[in-house]
């Protein structure tokens, strides 16, 4: 039976670079852009000379991408030799295999032998990305179509990846391929970690169907995702970064604060020869001290992403950059680190206090989000009637102020570190879409750059927004909050985007 799993791309709206240092806290917001892995068996039934083997078979298939690669993995020590062009290797799923297994041979609820049935069957694997994840601005153009959600929309679901051309210098600045910056490396590692995982009877994954994300059992399965998924993406990607995208992936939105870079020495000693299973088996036992607490965005309020399509940043030359600046000039950067925190934490508490007030005295924050969303922001305050209102209203104005401190720091700290953290065409984009009615901030998320913007809007007013970023040539992405970490789905999510189709056709 295949298995099939979910995991959700993320906006990193507050904590950028800072959350690169414990205890520094950034809030990440999951979205409803999904990456997909669907896992199954290779073979129906086994061979009858299938238990001599020593090796077995694992093909991936990235339909996105064009790509199909077939592996050979060791039953004995988990070796993975990929048996097509090396172009086609993807070292996010090879690691996330590996490690997979190896949690299967430390920690599952099938026997030795079911479980070795399992691997003698081959592996099929498939990964798919929502379109969300990817840019298809150039397609877009290309096709004469307006910059607009529904020129996005008007697209299939799973489209093919645009993939940036190699430029001529033999530089990369660019990335393999044109994404929106949703953190897809990070999805489809725990996607297909936690296929693989419950596949293997190692976790017991949650779905919409088994019961509320919070129950501390569903916690304990979710934690072994995390920890497989966080490995593999850090050795993949070469670099540990500071978690948050893996993390939102796993549990999605959160307040979270990185989990100490040396709990994964031991993977990155792997390499020098210790037995895969007992580097796993101690990083299962190891002391993750990553922080996360709820968070989400309070009711009435959306999140949009625009793509301005001016480019695109390297974010691991933005974080040297910093880290350089933070090195040549520590009393300075040490004091607008300051501002950044105390400002982080302000916008968080203002949220919380409305996400509060919001269940507290529903009708008056109704009321005012009603209001505020058809007025621009010098307004809000003069439809407040009644403390409740202006209550609602000062937290809302208290957001944005915040906003403003951490956008002022954000450039500084860009300025000091030679780089555009918030460059001068961001910052006019983020100053028309912050006068513009019912929007309560906009930003620069994750490292800031060129890649996207993000705004927080209230009520209806998405819609203005959508359409005056559409006149300056920004695009906005389909792209809205959605709280849910990782999931068991119940179908190839290409079946269910046809069946929805085919159920939204209206029959006369
Ligand atoms: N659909 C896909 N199929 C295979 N590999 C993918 C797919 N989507 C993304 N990837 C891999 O993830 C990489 C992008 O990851 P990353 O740099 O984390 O992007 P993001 O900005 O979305 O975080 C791609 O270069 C590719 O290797
Ligand atoms: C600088 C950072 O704190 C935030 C980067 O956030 P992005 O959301 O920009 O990340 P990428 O998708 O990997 O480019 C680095 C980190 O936290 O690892």
């Amino acid at each position: 039976m295949a298995v099939v799993a979910s995991a959700p791309g993320k906006v990193l709206m507050t904590g950028g670079y800072l959350i690169l240092e414990r205890p520094n806290a950034g809030i990440v917001l999951s979205t409803n852009a999904r990456f997909y892995a669907i896992v199954k068996p290779l073979l129906e039934e086994l061979k009858p000379d299938s238990w001599a083997w020593a090796w077995t078979d694992v093909k991936l298939t990235s339909p996105q991408m064009g790509r199909e690669t077939m592996y050979k993995l060791s039953l004995k020590d988990l070796q993975l030799q990929c048996v097509s062009s090396s172009d086609a290797r993807n070292p996010f799923v090879e690691y996330a295999l590996q490690y997979a297994v190896a949690a299967a041979r430390t920690k599952s609820d099938k026997t030795k032998d079911e479980l070795e049935k399992l691997m003698l069957l081959g592996l099929d694997i498939t990964i798919l990305g929502c379109n969300e994840f990817y840019s298809y601005r150039n397609q877009i153009e290309a096709r004469g179509l307006p910059l607009t959600p529904d020129s996005l929309a008007s697209l299939p679901p799973f489209t093919s990846i645009t993939f940036n051309k190699e430029e001529s210098s033999g530089q990369k600045s660019k990335p393999e391929v044109a994404k929106t910056g949703l953190g897809s490396s990070a999805a489809m590692t725990t996607a297909v970690v936690a296929a693989l995982l419950h596949y293997l009877g190692v976790v017991n994954l949650p779905s919409e169907l088994n019961g509320p994300l919070q129950d501390s059992k569903v916690s304990e399965e979710l934690d072994v995702v995390h920890i497989i998924g966080q490995t593999a993406h850090c050795i993949a990607q070469g670099k540990v970064g500071s978690g948050f995208d893996v993390s939102s992936a796993v549990y999605g939105s959160q307040r979270y604060i990185r989990f100490s870079p040396e709990v994964l020495s031991s993977a990155q000693d792997a390499a020098q020869g210790t037995p895969m299973e007992e580097v796993i088996g101690n990083l299962l036992k190891a002391n993750w001290n990553h922080e996360r607490t709820k968070f989400s965005l309070p009711p009435m309020m959306t999140l949009l992403l625009g793509e301005p399509g001016t480019g695109g940043s390297s974010t691991p030359s933005m974080v040297g950059a910093v880290k350089k600046w933070q090195k040549s000039d520590p009393q300075n950067s040490l004091e607008t680190w300051k501002k950044l925190s105390e400002a982080n934490s302000a916008l968080e508490m203002h949220l919380k206090t409305l996400s509060k007030l919001a269940g507290t005295n529903s009708d008056d924050y109704r009321s005012v989000i009603n209001k505020c969303s058809t007025l621009t922001s010098e307004k809000w305050t003069e439809g407040a009637v009644g403390p409740n209102q202006i209550e609602v209203v000062n937290a809302l104005l208290g957001a944005r102020d915040v906003m403003l401190v951490i956008r002022y720091n954000m450039r500084k700290m860009g300025e000091a570190a030679g780089i555009p953290i918030e460059p001068e065409s961001q910052t006019k984009l983020l100053d028309t879409t912050m006068n513009m009615e019912g929007v309560v901030l906009a930003g620069v998320p994750g490292a800031g750059g060129f890649d996207a913007v993000f705004a927080v809007t209230l009520g209806d007013s998405s819609s203005n927004v959508i359409k005056v970023w559409s006149s300056l040539n920004v695009l906005a992405l389909l792209v809205r909050e959605d709280p849910r970490g990782v999931s068991l789905e119940s179908n190839d999510p290409r079946a269910t985007e046809i069946t929805a189709a085919v159920s939204s056709v209206r029959i006369e």
